[in-house]
């Protein structure tokens, strides 16, 4: 079957000290190809544990993840990631950035260009084409960081926080590139945000997870990212359901933050 299993994961991380943390355990979820998924939940919950074993940098201690019927056992072009800070090759220009995956493919120089070409237009950097990426505003990094996962054409993207480091307004302009790219590019996407706004508008569904174990609380399924593609995503946060389910997540969040200072001023 085409899409992502995620099935019965557990981790547990073994500390020196002989003690062990049990970052995720029995976390399962299946996405269609062309979802888009966000993951809330407090610190510690396992969030960006779970994107990386998705990612194969980590091997979960139970369980597997398998894409389009293949098991993932280590890092694949068809995962694209994107994290927090762009991670870009700081001395490139822009445009070879974004054609450093084809590169490395051999791909021919002409094909490339077009392919660099087409995903500057994607995400509104043709102009700035033969700047080097320190010359950029963190916003406009992001988005070469978008084109550059983009260009190794992954089945699935994988987001860690990308907008964290944004300002308010950068941050929502990004939030409607992101709509943008997985209505036009069709990709399955992963995004792990600390908004819960963003994650609202970012997932059609929505996982809040729960920590000590890290583990899934609730899953929902949400028709704002539906609403907000083309759209001023202010106009999406006054519909009454959006309000509504963001102080049903703020709440319940704030009682697994109640709960985790508890435990730890009573241990
Ligand atoms: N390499 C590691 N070694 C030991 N413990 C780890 C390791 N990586 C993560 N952990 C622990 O596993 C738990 C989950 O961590 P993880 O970073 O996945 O959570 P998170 O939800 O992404 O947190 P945050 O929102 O703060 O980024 C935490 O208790 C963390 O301390």
């Amino acid at each position: 079957m085409p899409g992502l299993i995620i099935d019965r994961l557990s981790m547990r991380f073994d500390l020196p000290n002989g003690a062990s943390v049990q970052a995720l355990k029995d976390v399962s979820l299946n996405l269609k190809a062309g979802e888009l998924l966000s993951v809330l939940g407090p610190s510690g919950c396992g969030k960006t544990t779970l994107l990386n074993i998705v990612a194969g940098f980590l091997a979960p201690t139970e369980g597997q993840v398998v894409l389009n019927n293949k098991v993932v056992e280590g890092p694949g072009p068809e995962r694209g990631m994107v994290f927090q800070q762009g991670a870009l090759f700081e001395w490139m220009s822009v445009r070879e950035n974004v054609g450093f995956g084809p590169s490395m493919k051999k791909m021919p120089s002409k094909e490339k260009a077009q392919i660099v070409d087409h995903l500057l237009d994607v995400v509104g950097l043709q102009d700035f084409k033969e700047k080097a990426v320190y010359e950029l505003s963190g916003g406009m990094q992001q988005r070469v960081a978008l084109a550059r996962c983009l260009a190794n054409e992954p089945d699935v993207i994988l987001m860690d926080e990308p907008l964290g480091a944004l300002d308010a307004l950068t941050r929502e302009k990004m939030q409607g590139l992101v709509l943008k790219l997985w209505k036009e590019t069709g990709k399955t996407i992963i995004l792990i945000t600390h908004s819960v706004e963003e994650a609202l508008l970012l997932g059609e569904r929505l996982l809040v997870m729960a920590p000590r174990p890290g583990r899934i609380h609730t899953e929902y399924r949400l028709p704002f990212a539906e609403m907000g593609v083309g759209q001023d995503l202010r106009e999406v946060k006054k519909h009454p359901k959006f309000g509504e389910i963001r102080e049903e997540i703020l709440g319940m969040i704030w009682n697994m933050e109640e709960e985790i200072m508890g435990r730890q001023e009573g241990a």
